[in-house]
């Protein structure tokens, strides 16, 4: 499977220029960027320094409506461009967004387009957000609260600008779940900024938000709400007893069907009762759920499952109160935490 990293962020906050800098690393020499234009004019590929084999070029405007078929056809003819044109296999696949666009279709593309879906994994979603606009644009732009809220990882970028405190807030008030990094003029290591989706971190995000959760006797800690988090939240599950797949599976159909809209993302490593030595990792955005897949082992001895859930306007007891009943669970066999 080709690993896909899905690069956005709002316009203007350091997407061409972080990828500019990814695409020179020799590591990445069989790495391809995608880029989506909205605009009569495109400007963006001229500004990526690699041969042009290694662009493709998405110009017939926003992914969320005409571009998905270009998308698709793109990455389902990629590598038969390459071996017809005696170029490298094919070995990544990263795709910067428009500044506007809301990742969730381009998401919805690579997890339901049965070519697609055999061939590429989403390897993370990257959302740059910067250290002087990005506050601001995460209050006035939904579009940005969107992109921010579906990232596995956070790049803070132009930190040479301004100091990180109101940033790393309003950032932390939408995914405090998702890891962030601070960087200038793009640089930023590979190993932070690919293999995101191995459901190893994810599985780690939430235990971590739960056991501080329970842990933490401050009354003034965290979890506090800010103008930017009004309508998104982040909450954790740890679910102490295996649970039956199908129990399971028709918890998340259930909630996709009634509440997709507002399931930003889903995401998991889940023991099932069936299979207890490997687990399965669940990766939902909106109302579409990936293909689950098992892993070969527990990556550590911690075997609960675990759940990311980052919603709109939901309440994290309706979401344990429903695993319960589905998954016929005792109510206090599911921990949870508002991150
Ligand atoms: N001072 C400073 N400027 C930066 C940094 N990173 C990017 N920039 C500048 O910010 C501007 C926008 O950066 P881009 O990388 O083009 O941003 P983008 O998200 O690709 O922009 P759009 O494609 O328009 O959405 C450019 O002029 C960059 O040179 C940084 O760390 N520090």
């Amino acid at each position: 499977m080709i690993p896909v990293t899905v690069l956005t962020g709002f316009l203007g906050s350091g997407k061409t220029t972080l990828l500019n800098r990814l695409l020179s690393e020799p590591d990445l020499a069989g790495t391809v960027a995608i880029i989506n234009e909205f605009g009569e004019i495109g400007l963006d590929h001229l500004l990526v320094e690699v041969t042009q084999e290694r662009l493709a070029l998405l110009d017939n405007g926003c992914v969320c409506c005409t571009v998905r078929d270009d998308l698709v056809e793109t990455l389902k003819t990629l590598e038969a461009r390459h071996v017809a044109e005696g170029l490298p296999p094919v070995t990544r696949v990263i795709l910067e967004t428009t500044g506007l666009a809301d990742p969730a279709p381009i998401l919805h593309a690579l997890m339901v387009e049965p070519d697609l879906a055999q061939r590429y994994r989403i390897d993370g979603v990257v959302t740059t957000v910067d250290v002087v606009n990005g506050a601001d644009t995460l209050t006035r732009h939904p579009e940005a609260r969107k992109q921010a809220a579906v990232a596995d990882l956070i790049v803070v970028t132009k930190t040479d600008l301004a100091p990180l405190n109101e940033i790393e807030a309003a950032v932390a008030a939408i995914n405090p779940m998702a890891r962030r990094l601070a960087v200038m003029d793009g640089q930023a290591r590979l190993a932070d900024v690919l293999g995101l989706s191995s459901g190893t971190q994810w599985a780690e995000e939430a235990a971590q938000a739960v056991e501080h959760d329970h842990a933490c006797t401050d009354p003034h800690c965290g979890h506090h709400h800010s103008p930017h988090s009004s309508d998104i939240a982040s909450y954790a599950f740890v679910v102490e007893e295996p649970v039956a797949w199908a129990d399971f599976r028709q918890w998340l159909d259930y909630f996709a069907a009634l509440k997709g809209a507002d399931l930003l993302r889903v995401k998991g490593l889940v023991h099932i009762a069936e299979e207890p030595e490997r687990p399965l990792v669940i990766h939902g955005v909106q109302h579409i759920f990936h293909p689950p897949r098992r892993l070969e082992a527990w990556p550590s001895d911690d075997r609960r499952t675990r759940l990311v859930f980052i919603v709109r306007n939901m309440e994290r007891e309706m979401i344990a109160r429903t695993l319960s009943k589905f998954a016929r669970l005792a109510p206090q066999g599911i921990r949870s935490a508002a991150a």
